[in-house]
């Protein structure tokens, strides 16, 4: 056990994401792991916040804060379901509690139910726009359908140009699922020819029944299709382009937080509240067993920090099988995330990660270049230098 991590827990700021509207939304994309927590809440067919409970929030939340600056996510099931109204006396609140704090103020969407008003509001208030789009059209609308299975893209890029028309910070979250792990070229200049600078992809993994659901992206295949990116974007895009995955590796390779908790050490610092006040470890452990509390009756900072929330960020080192724990690159992996562990290790342990043998192919072959762009950041130097020396083929010599 790593005993900084009970010693200081308030070394890391409290981060709760919320839901202002629970499992409900405008679309229905097929793999979506959210929708299902619908059966979680079978009397309240709404699944919206009050105003009452929002102002709970509000003021406990920034009440745990440790730290003078604070971030507010709003998540869903679909964010813009709510309306621009109970955003603003979300505003509001945040000014009566916030005591002089910076708050930022973040909002997860479908990008479909995108307006001018809407889009005037966020860059009025600074709100960062996170907007999931999986790549071409034709990646995109393999999955990501409406309620009458009709395509969502054209949608989203209209919602996506209102964004920039009003000038909105936005970044872009992809999926990359059995279909669109087809085509890593296509999905990363996709994301550069609509100018988003700040990429986020996270790989499919879920289970139906017991069993890998069709569209879980396959192990290898997520391998080649981080490697297929990088490759092109060491040699033409660092410092140009952030995608979250190479910059957290880069990270852990200099010791430092890789910023996402799946490629730490430990997680469980970033909790989620229900539309109803109940609080979960996280929002892929939206499970009866994972249920921190509600509101109502405990504080944020109670449920936070609780044993049972120790415990979970803890064992994401823990419990990992003895295969990760003696793997040459775990420095790297850790193992990602604890919901992706489901398969059996050669020697028959439980807990391997699904993507195993895609994350082992992917850290192998950027070692080298993570060790060059280390010894530039070592030296004070920017690792964006590594574009130079591959152009020049200095560094496929010393590979
Ligand atoms: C549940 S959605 C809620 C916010 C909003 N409705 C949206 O789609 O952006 C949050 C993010 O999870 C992603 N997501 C949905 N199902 C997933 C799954 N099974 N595995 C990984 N990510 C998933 C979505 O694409 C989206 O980027
Ligand atoms: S838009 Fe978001 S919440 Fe709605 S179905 Fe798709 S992934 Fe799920
Ligand atoms: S369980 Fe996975 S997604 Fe949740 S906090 Fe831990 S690493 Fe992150
Ligand atoms: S590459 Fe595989 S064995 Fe190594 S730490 Fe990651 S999941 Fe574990």
């Amino acid at each position: 056990m790593n005993n900084t991590t009970y010693a200081t827990p308030f070394a890391k700021p409290l981060y709760v994401m919320l839901k202002p509207i629970g499992a409900a939304c405008n679309l229905r994309c097929k793999y979506c792991y959210y929708l299902e927590k619908k059966e979680l809440y079978p009397d309240d067919k709404r699944y919206v916040m009050s105003d009452e409970l929002l102002e709970k929030f509000i003021k406990d939340y920034l009440e745990s804060q440790t730290m003078p600056q604070v971030l507010f996510t709003w998540h869903g099931g679909e964010a813009l379901m709510r309306n621009i109204s109970f955003y603003k006396k979300a505003l509001e609140l945040q000014k009566k509690y916030g005591r002089g704090r910076q708050i930022d103020n973040s909002i997860q969407t479908n990008g479909t139910l995108l307006t001018d008003d809407w889009c005037r509001f966020f860059k009025d208030n600074n709100f960062l726009v996170g907007i999931s789009i999986d790549g071409p059209q034709h990646c995109h609308d393999k999955y990501r359908k409406g309620v009458n299975n009709e395509p969502s893209f054209y949608k989203v890029m209209k919602g996506l140009s209102l964004l920039k028309k009003h000038g909105v910070e936005y970044n872009a979250m992809g999926v990359v699922n059995d279909y669109n792990v087809d085509y890593p070229l296509e999905f990363y200049n996709f994301f550069k020819s609509i100018d988003c600078r700040f990429i986020q992809f996270s790989p499919i993994v879920e289970r139906i029944n017991g069993e890998p659901a069709s569209w879980n992206v396959p192990a290898a295949g997520w391998g080649d299709f981080l490697i297929a990116i990088f490759n092109e974007w060491v040699r033409n895009d660092v410092g140009q382009f952030y995608i979250q995955y190479f910059d957290s590796t880069l990270a852990n390779w200099v010791g430092a937080d890789p910023g996402v908790c799946t490629l730490a050490k430990y997680c469980g610092h970033a909790g989620v509240m229900e539309f109803n006040g109940d609080v979960y470890s996280c929002d892929h452990f939206v499970y009866p067993k994972y249920k921190l509390g509600n509101i109502k009756t405990h504080t944020l900072t109670e449920m936070m920090y609780s044993p049972q929330q120790m415990r979970f960020g803890q064992d994401k080192y823990d419990k990992l099988p003895r295969q990760c724990k003696e793997c040459d690159v775990l420095f790297a992996c850790h193992g990602e995330c604890p919901k992706n562990r489901i398969i059996k290790t050669k020697d028959g342990e439980e807990g391997l990660n699904y993507l195993c043998e895609g994350y082992y192919k992917f850290y192998k072959h950027v070692a080298p270049y993570m060790d060059f762009m280390k010894k530039e950041l070592d030296n004070k130097r920017p690792p964006a230098n590594i574009m130079q020396y591959l152009k020049e083929n200095r560094i496929d010599a010393m590979i």
